[in-house]
């Protein structure tokens, strides 16, 4: 099974007030935990960014990455442009997602989606104390083109791709195996006080 894992990092920060893909937690920008923890399950890595933010990544951060800015036609909409830009850029089985906001993730997260994926499932998203998480999650190849319908609508949301497809959730049961950092509250709960939460 081909595996590729896709950074969504085009987004516009608005809560957090500058781009959080540049935040720091221990000198290490946030993006870079996202790629560090996809890198032991995957083959290759995409990061789906947006020309404004473009130069700002370093492009040789590890090997068998590939930066792209979303898909022209498909820009401005959210995650799932990402996602399908990924897709359409190179064909593998399942794509495993992670956000860029999320600098505690940990691969044995994804280890457990992976593990999870089978072949009536289109779709693996965890649950995490009660939340589920569709954007730390495993989409198959096979919902390509569902992704594409959703684009083209007016609604390009997450939650309406996944009233298409297959989903699978699973429960994580750990308290809080990951943390999404949106706003500067977050930032100075979770990285400031980093020392205290671990
Ligand atoms: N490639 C790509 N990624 C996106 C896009 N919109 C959001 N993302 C990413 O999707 C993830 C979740 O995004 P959110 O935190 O909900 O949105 P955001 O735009 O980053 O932040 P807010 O403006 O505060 O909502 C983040 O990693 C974003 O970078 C987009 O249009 N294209």
């Amino acid at each position: 099974m081909k595996l590729a894992g896709v950074v969504l990092a085009g987004g516009k920060s608005r809560r957090f007030g500058s781009p959080k893909a540049f935040a720091k937690r221990e000198g290490k920008d946030f993006y870079q935990y996202s790629l560090d923890a996809l890198r032991p399950v995957v083959g290759e890595l995409f990061m789906i960014t947006n020309p404004e933010l473009y130069n700002h990544f370093d492009l040789h951060y590890t090997k068998n990455l590939t930066v792209l800015n979303d898909d022209p036609e498909l820009k401005k909409r959210g995650p799932l442009s990402g996602l399908w830009t990924a897709m359409n850029a190179k064909s593998f089985d399942w794509y495993i997602v992670l956000p860029v906001d999320v600098p505690f993730m940990e691969t044995r997260v994804l280890q457990q989606l992976v593990h999870n994926i089978d072949e009536d499932t289109d779709v693996v998203i965890p649950v995490v104390t009660g939340r589920k998480q569709p954007l730390v999650a495993a989409y198959s190849k096979q919902i390509k083109s569902h992704i594409k319908r959703v684009l083209d609508s007016d609604d390009y949301s997450v939650a309406r791709l996944l009233e298409m497809c297959q989903v699978k959730y699973i429960n994580i049961d750990e308290p809080q195996p990951f943390y999404n950092i949106n706003n500067s509250t977050d930032y100075q709960v979770y990285i400031y006080n980093d020392k205290d939460i671990k």
